[in-house]
């Protein structure tokens, strides 16, 4: 996305009035260019006598009172149509932030959103504030203040005055092209900070538990130290600017004392045309002098801008706005291989599978052999390959995504929770008529048994449900789950933090209701006896399939993860652990 385009597209209503603003800036610069050469003519009549002095502080008077009055338009226009600027670039950002891939959370991490959407808008907006006015003084001030020296005396001594301005412009020019790199980089630096400490703020119970406060602590001086020396690389040039910017001014005050000091001995300017030179010098010299502070805020906007259009550019998915439901429908695997991106190995390969319609599948496998990555699939997290994933014989690659999302109701293993009520958090803003009701989900879910007053209280969760247990916590993502009451339901080992008891209550209520298409992934492979056929992963692969005692029988992987289960049961039974096993044997 052209850089152009992003502004256009947030000044669009508002641009005539952030022009505005920079007109009003304009015409102060005018008024206070005309400055010096009121008060050259008043000193010169002066010099002749009294005689009119009146008439030019009353001048004084009314340039002081239209400078105020434009300065204060001036800065609530600019500064206003920025502020409402900033506000529709994050909003655009949280919108973009919600349709990109799923993939750039994986690779990237929150972090790097919020630190565009905090420090980068922020340095933008400064830049447009801020680095405009100095912009449109430099600018100004700097022309026009020569054109009027060299009209009030001549051109060549206001050039002779002004000799040491194009090597500051030069200076600057180089030192700021290097700033913008520079600062691009701190900028990333700073973004994988705020990742690193939010990642480090979220584990906080378990850094705690493990004592792994000083290990946290290096490494965030780690991250820290590497974010601080990105910023000291910045603040050389900055360093470097401001001597540049400020010894030149002081070099042309100089020489213009001494050149005006003797063309007043000979007689060939007046004392009020010093005067005046003097004025214009000080408009040309404050903005010089800020020439410095300009290209460290412009860079620095640069730079950010730079990052912003990177981020806004990555493309969104287009879900669509069809609000149908998929039938209930067979659901079929074809040959199925799929590596994440950026990796090479696939972790699902050549997986082929026929589900019916309205079936329960349950789906074991050891750690990393493909599970989630096939419910991903499903939801079209990733990029599904084509021709591999059909629902009713339409590949789902060519389904709305509005249309697929919404049909299929997904359980996920991290538990999600806002910081609102345990109603909003299972109706998750929903209240189309196919849903079932807030007290279906909620007694299909076990939460009857201890959260019915909360629910009803609609007193909001702690953020991420931290006032909540384990268990609890899920059994709300289950009841979001069964609210949708979708032809579709994915559990993905959503049963790893319940009790025996709550687990043996959902798992009796979830064939209750809608005839659903129930996909189980679980550990607890008690959970999935019910099921009508179980599959089972080992690297990638379906290696085993069958009802659990099909499957028993076979004598196979699936087997094998049985007897481990139940000889972990025994040894827990027997040693005393909890009793939150389901496994019976
Ligand atoms: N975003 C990702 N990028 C790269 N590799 C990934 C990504 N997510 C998962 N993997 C890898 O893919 C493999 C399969 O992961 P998946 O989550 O599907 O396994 P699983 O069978 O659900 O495992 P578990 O039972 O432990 O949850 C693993 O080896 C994992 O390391």
């Amino acid at each position: 996305m052209s850089k152009f385009f992003l502004f256009n597209q947030f000044f669009k209503g508002y641009g005539h009035i952030y022009l505005l603003g920079v007109c009003m800036l304009i015409a102060i610069d005018i008024l206070f260019l005309w400055v010096p050469k009121l008060t050259g003519d008043a000193i010169n009549t002066l010099y002749y006598g009294k005689e009119g002095l009146t008439h030019y502080i009353w001048l004084f008077v009314l340039v002081a009172v239209v400078v105020t009055v434009l300065k204060f338009s001036s800065r609530h226009l600019l500064l206003g149509s920025i502020r409402r600027f900033e506000f529709l670039l994050r909003r655009r950002l949280f919108d973009h932030a919600l349709y990109i891939p799923t993939a750039y959370y994986e690779k990237n991490g929150p972090g790097k959103v919020m630190a565009l959407m905090t420090n980068d808008v922020t340095t933008l907006r400064v830049s447009l504030g801020l680095g405009v006015m100095i912009f449109v003084d430099a600018i100004f001030f700097g022309i026009f203040s020569f054109f009027l020296m060299a009209k009030q005396v001549s051109a060549q001594l206001a050039m002779t005055i002004l000799t040491p301005m194009p090597f500051i412009v030069v200076a600057m020019l180089v030192l700021s092209r290097r700033m913008r790199r520079k600062q691009r980089e701190a900028q990333n630096t700073y973004s994988d900070l705020t990742e690193f400490a939010q990642e480090l703020f979220l584990g906080m119970p378990v850094i705690r538990a493990f004592n792994r406060e000083l290990t946290s602590l290096h490494r965030f001086i780690g991250t820290n130290r590497t974010n601080y020396e990105k910023n000291m690389k910045v603040a050389l040039l900055d360093a470097l600017l401001a001597p540049v910017t400020y010894v030149a001014p002081f070099i042309c005050y100089a020489i213009a004392i001494y050149v005006c000091g003797n063309l007043i001995i000979t007689n060939e300017i007046t004392v009020g045309d010093f005067v005046a030179i003097n004025g214009y010098l000080i408009l040309i010299i404050g903005p010089i002098m800020g020439i410095g502070s300009l290209a460290s805020v412009l860079q620095k906007g640069f730079a950010s801008l730079d990052r912003l259009s990177d981020f806004l550019a990555l493309p969104e998915e287009v879900p669509g706005d069809e609000t149908d439901e998929l039938a209930p429908a067979p659901l079929q695997v074809r040959h199925l291989t799929f590596a994440y991106p950026e990796t090479t190995a696939p972790v699902l390969q050549d997986v082929t599978v026929d589900i019916e319609e309205g079936a329960f599948i349950g789906i074991v496998g050891g750690p990393g052999s493909g599970k989630s990555t096939l419910f991903k699939l499903l939801l079209r997290l990733y990029d599904t390959p084509r021709g591999t994933l059909y629902i009713g014989n339409e590949d789902i690659t060519t389904i709305p995504l509005s249309v697929l999302r919404r049909s299929i109701a997904y359980v996920p293993a991290e538990t999600f929770l806002l910081g609102t009520s345990i109603a909003d958090n299972i109706t998750f803003g929903e209240e189309a008529s196919r849903h079932i009701t807030l007290e279906e989900a909620a007694n299909r879910s076990a939460l009857r048994r201890d959260l019915w007053n909360r629910i009803h209280d609609n007193a909001a969760l702690r953020e991420g449900g931290a006032d909540l247990s384990g268990g609890q916590k899920q059994r709300i993502n289950i009841a979001r789950g069964l609210y949708k009451n979708a032809p579709y339901l994915l559990l993905d080992d959503s049963f790893s933090a319940l009790d025996t008891v709550s687990a043996a209550g959902i798992i009796k209520t979830l064939r209750s209701g809608r005839r659903q298409t129930l996909l189980f992934i679980s550990q607890r492979l008690e959970a999935l006896r019910e099921a009508d056929r179980i599959l089972v992963f080992k690297e990638g692969r379906i290696v085993e399939a069958g009802t659990h005692e099909e499957l028993l029988s076979r004598n196979g992987e699936y087997c094998r993860l049985y007897a481990q289960q139940l000889q972990g049961a025994t040894q827990g039974n027997s040693e005393g652990a909890s009793g939150e096993t389901e496994v019976n044997p």
